[in-house]
């Protein structure tokens, strides 16, 4: 114990500047990984490599911690590799002399290729190998035959090669001289304890271990005392005590305040109803949904494919919901914005995701982000509503918002369909910090702080009150219920607060030529998606059985509706109009 203590290194700040200053020669490099490190243009080492090169060189077991980025590969594979360029009789080969294991499929291909890299670049013969739980037995077992000199591999697939027989206990025990456990924090999260303890049993005593680590963690003591003796631990200073230098001082970071709720088949169905009632009260100006049921399909991945997946194979084992459906029927209030980040699987799918917006008498925007291999699907969704490059019709068109024009744009636009523009107005303080609009500051401030949520809804209140009032098909209802007509007009907006005149244009001296350009794009914009949509709302018949006000809500029985019964519908409710065209054999 008192042993331990003495081998523990947490660094001093001389020690450091020390360290700093050497180089990979004065750290006792090979030449060969010397001219292999002149070519990829590394020159000097980072402070994990600069103190941990040496003591591995030595072949001491080290546990180094030291932060994401700091080149804790380089600080194991040059010692590793310099290991294995000296020929030694003595040296067994009936299992690879290395093992590099790593959490996931995507880390043992980044490390392979950089040790392949690292040999080639030597001119030296050394075999290496990685070996991933895909692989046929047949396919691992050729892999395996030689056998090479470095394994580079997930903990699971040692574990499967172990108890298949493609590995032989017998020979590594014989064989191995270096283990590397790298990213060590992650392994145990990773749900490799188990693979981990089935392999330890048979690495040699004689055997170096390495623990690399960005983190320190309750999983790296656990995975140090399950593998490593009497290690020297490299604790660089930044990840020991200041918490703040863990991530690289050079990335900035921000987190906004954007109220958002998540809904998925996961969820119980109380919680689910529960969140669609706060969203329909307002609560949340974002809700992230899916309508996968088959996400369970995405769910069936192997363990070490990449981190979000791990976190699916979780899910795997909860059960999911087969009747969730949030985007089939359900009555969502307010919805301006569908995006779509991953594009639905079929037509179907999409006409039940975008209408979720623009129900009832409300105009909407759906935004598609569309992965080159969507674009079969987003195809066959243009050719469904009618899209035709040859005859110029375009229902869905190229979004056309995402200029720096734009984004100028919005800053000034003080109600818009789009929900974007809360976002936008959250981020005033950091846009015009990042493009120092400081001229704007005091008008755009104030414009996004009066952009509040009962601003924009009694915005939109005032257009559909203006639409009702100047609708020809509603004249002859007005002429016999003068009542109606009345009270209509005589309606009052809900605020009291009206935008202060200083706010309500926006002034010449703060047009500059291109918010002027951008101000006609969102004009065009708008043209193109808001009133396009209402002229297409309006020129539909009313239908008595397609009445969006009636919609089926998963909460009609619990809150009373906020939407006022004007009247009929005017039929576009895109669930129902799609039900109608499937009924036309879609
Ligand atoms: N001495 C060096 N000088 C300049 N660049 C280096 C040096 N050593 C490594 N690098 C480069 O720094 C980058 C980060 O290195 P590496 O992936 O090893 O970091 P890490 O500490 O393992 O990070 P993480 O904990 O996130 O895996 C790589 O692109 C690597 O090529």
């Amino acid at each position: 114990m008192a042993e331990t203590k003495l081998k523990e290194t947490v660094h001093q700040e001389e020690e450091k500047e020390e360290a700093d200053n050497q180089s990979f020669e004065e750290l006792g490099v090979d030449a060969r990984l010397l001219r292999a490190l002149q070519k990829k243009e590394i020159e000097k080492p980072t402070p994990i490599q600069a103190v941990a090169i040496p003591l591995i060189l030595e072949g001491k077991d080290v546990v180094a911690r030291a932060k994401t980025g700091s080149g804790k590969t380089l600080a194991y594979l040059l010692p590793l590799l310099q290991k294995l360029f000296i020929v030694s009789a003595d040296r067994k080969k009936l299992a690879p002399n290395a093992f590099v294991l790593v959490p996931t499929r995507e880390l043992c291909q980044q490390v392979y290729a950089e040790v392949l890299l690292l040999v080639e670049l030597c001119r030296v013969q050394l075999k290496v190998v990685q070996l991933n739980s895909n692989m046929l037995p047949n396919d691992l077992r050729a892999a395996l035959a030689g056998p090479p000199d470095i394994l580079i591999s997930t903990p699971a697939c040692v574990a499967k090669c172990l108890s298949g027989g493609i590995l032989k206990a017998a020979s590594i025990n014989e064989s191995l001289e270096t283990l590397v456990l790298d990213e060590a924090d992650l392994l145990l999260s990773y749900g490799y304890e188990n693979d981990i303890k089935a392999f330890t049993p048979h690495v040699p005593r004689s055997c170096q271990c390495l623990l690399m680590s960005a983190t320190s963690s309750a999983d790296v003591d656990k995975l140090k005392k399950l593998i490593l003796h009497n290690p020297f631990i490299l604790t660089l200073p930044e990840v020991g005590n200041n918490k703040d230098e863990i991530i690289p001082k050079n990335v900035q970071q921000f987190w906004f305040g954007i109220r958002s709720a998540v809904l998925n088949p996961e969820l119980p169905q109380n919680s689910r109803l529960h969140i669609l009632e706060e969203f329909n009260a307002g609560l949340f100006d974002y809700l992230i949904a899916t309508d996968l049921s088959q996400s369970k399909e995405k769910d069936e991945v192997s363990k070490e494919s990449n981190v979000v997946s791990r976190k699916s194979r979780k899910r795997a084992k909860v059960k999911l919901d087969s009747e969730f459906g949030v985007v089939r029927g359900v009555d969502f209030k307010n919805v301006f914005t569908v995006i779509n980040f991953e594009m639905p699987q079929n037509v179907e799918g999409y006409v039940h995701r975008i209408g979720r917006t623009g129900r009832a008498y409300n105009s909407g925007t759906s935004v598609s982000l569309v992965s080159p291999d969507e674009m079969a699907t987003l195809e066959e969704i243009r050719s469904f509503v009618g899209d035709d490059e040859n005859k110029g019709t375009s229902s869905i068109a190229v979004f056309p918002l995402l200029t720096k024009n734009a984004v100028e744009s919005l800053r000034h636009a003080l109600v818009s369909d789009l929900l974007v523009l809360w976002v936008t107005a959250k981020m005033y303080p950091y846009m015009l910090k990042l493009e120092c609009m400081d001229l704007h500051v005091a008008h755009t401030l104030d414009v996004a702080k009066s952009v509040t949520r009962i601003a924009v809804r009694e915005s939109r209140a005032q257009d559909l009150r203006n639409e009702i009032l100047n609708s020809e098909k509603l004249k002859a209802h007005f002429e016999t219920n003068p009542r109606d007509l009345d009270l209509l007009k005589h309606d009052k907006v809900l605020s009291k607060n009206a935008p202060p005149p200083h706010l309500r244009d926006v002034p010449d001296y703060l047009l500059d030529k291109q918010t002027k350009e951008a101000r006609e794009m969102v004009k065009l914009a708008r043209d193109a998606m808001g009133n396009n949509n209402r002229r297409k709302g309006s020129k539909r018949k009313l239908r008595k059985d397609g009445d969006p006000l009636k919609a089926i809500s998963a909460l009609a029985s619990k809150r009373p509706r906020k939407v006022r019964k004007t009247g009929g519908s005017d039929g576009n409710n895109s669930s129902d109009r799609h039900k109608r065209k499937n009924n036309k054999g879609l």
